[in-house]
């Protein structure tokens, strides 16, 4: 019977237990964590995100800082506000929450942000930190995806993996993350040729290619196990649906483990910046 690796109960397991975490933090040193989360603009989806993270901060004694700026803002306005909170000592953790809008640049935002307080682990400092296998902030999609691959596969060793995508956010850093739990890891591409053929060997397959169902049953080797990144959403029935980057219902029979979507890598993604949160306020606080 194929595993459904449920990111809903997994990410309240790494809620909870950063809490007890943070908790100890406080009586420790008598502050809490502090996260700064920056939105530019009112894109819907981008809007929920934020106010689910900063939800989630309140349940595990995060201090979070909103910040709404608006869509028109200048670069100059956002890299004002970044110096700000880079100069606070009482903010551990910033975040620009990503898109931003198209006229600003997005990797003068994320260099702008102190390497110690970069959260989500996308400044080239921490980029380079995981390449060498020694970060410290790692970015909170691809460490989710490993939290949940540990509960199917406690030793990831000498495994095929395959990753399909190779964005910064997701693509590369992933392929980082397996590559230093041992796995042989491939990353596939709108480039690469024969993708699927390629997918059909590997014993572990991360979807991050933000195309709809796009990953089908022939491209899964029997007993794989499958991580889908994607939400997409779709109008299906005329009813509005999110669907990942995998054909869950085509899929699900031939893997072994997979995750769903809905309830999957999503809520990985905001546990994770709990935990990047609180260990960013260690090492600012423990070498400060
Ligand atoms: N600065 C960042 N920007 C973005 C990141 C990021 O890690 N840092 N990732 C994504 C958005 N994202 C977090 O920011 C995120 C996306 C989805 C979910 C989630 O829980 N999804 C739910 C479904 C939610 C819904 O109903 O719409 C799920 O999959 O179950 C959490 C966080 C891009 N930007």
């Amino acid at each position: 019977m194929t595993v459904l690796i449920n990111g809903k109960l997994i990410s309240q397991q790494v809620i909870d237990e950063t809490a007890k975490e943070v908790s100890t933090f406080v009586e420790d040193f008598g502050l809490a964590p502090g996260l700064a989360v920056v939105l530019v603009g009112e894109d819907p989806a981008s809007q929920v995100y934020v106010r689910n993270k900063v939800k989630r901060a309140e349940e595990v004694g995060i201090r979070s800082l909103e910040y709404k700026l608006p869509a028109t803002s200048s670069q100059e306005a956002l890299d004002d506000l970044i110096q700000t909170l880079n100069a606070d000592s009482t903010v551990h953790g910033i975040l620009v929450q990503l898109p931003l809008p198209d006229h600003l640049n997005e990797e003068a935002v994320l260099l702008a942000i102190d390497p110690a307080k970069d959260v989500d682990g996308f400044h080239p400092l921490n980029v380079g930190a995981l390449a060498c296998g020694d970060a410290s902030l790692v970015p909170c999609t691809p460490m989710g995806c490993m939290i949940m691959l540990a509960h199917v596969h406690p030793d990831l060793s000498g495994k095929q993996a395959v990753v399909i995508g190779r964005s910064n956010i997701v693509g590369k850093p992933m392929a980082a993350l397996l590559l230093q739990a041992n796995c042989t890891v491939t990353v596939v591409h709108s480039r690469t040729k024969n993708i699927e053929s390629i997918c059909s060997q590997a014993d572990i397959v991360v979807a991050a290619i933000g195309r709809p169902e796009m990953v089908k049953a022939s491209w899964i080797k029997p007993g794989a196990t499958v991580i889908d990144v994607g939400i997409n959403a779709i109008e299906r029935d005329g009813k509005r649906k999110l669907v990942g980057d995998v054909d869950f219902a085509d899929v699900e029979p031939v893997a072994s483990a997979i995750t769903p979507v809905p309830g999957g890598v999503g809520p990985m993604t905001i546990a994770c910046l709990m935990k990047n949160t609180l260990q960013a306020a260690k090492n600012q606080v423990l070498k400060p």
